[in-house]
């Protein structure tokens, strides 16, 4: 089969495909602050939404994959507008419906709705930011969860992998 051509719905996103690679700085007010590494792909197949997987690994000091730490995966689907929708699944027990909205290189996140498993931790709202900056996809994450209202839990730069 040809390679799709990215579908014309993409274009206000379509910065962010391709496969990202760096690290980043993560912590939280119930937790010892870590560094980790990070690999997102951001894919299509000529349908108007991106497929959207992140891996991350803890790095010890001398920048080595120690073990795996959080992933996810879900789809990015723009809206008219520059309006964008994003779902999200978690391994720990978690789903994201994220709104937001692009402007020029820049994305904004929030969650509209939130579910758990039973077994999940206690999580009710996240916001992220997304920007390319120099080249880079940047991004930061603020968690309300275990009690604590909207709080940084995450930020890094990756760099497009050739
Ligand atoms: C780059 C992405 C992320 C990394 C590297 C990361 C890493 C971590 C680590 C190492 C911990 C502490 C140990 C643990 O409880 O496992 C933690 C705690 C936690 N994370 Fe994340 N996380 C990421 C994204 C997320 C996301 C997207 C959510 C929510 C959907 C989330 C929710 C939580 C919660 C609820 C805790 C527990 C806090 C506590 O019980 O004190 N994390 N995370």
């Amino acid at each position: 089969m040809e390679e799709p051509e990215v579908h014309p719905d993409l274009e206000p996103i379509a910065f962010l495909l391709g496969r990202w690679e760096g690290a980043g700085v993560g912590g939280y007010p119930t937790i010892e602050s870590f560094n980790f590494g990070q690999e997102i792909e951001f894919g299509h197949n000529g349908k108007p939404f991106l497929t959207y997987v992140s891996r991350t690994w803890l790095l010890d000091d001398a920048g080595n994959r120690v073990r795996p730490l959080a992933t996810e995966s879900g789809y990015w689907r723009p809206q008219p507008g520059r309006q964008v929708e994003v779902v999200l699944a978690h391994p720990t027990g978690i789903v994201e419906i994220y709104i937001g909205e692009v402007v020029f290189n820049k994305i904004e996140l929030r969650t509209d709705v939130v579910a758990r498993t039973e077994s999940a931790k206690e999580y009710t709202a996240g916001h992220r930011l997304y920007g390319l900056v120099n080249g880079n996809l940047m991004w930061a994450y603020e968690m309300a969860a275990v009690g604590h209202p909207l709080t940084d839990h995450m930020s890094a730069e990756l760099k497009k992998v050739a």
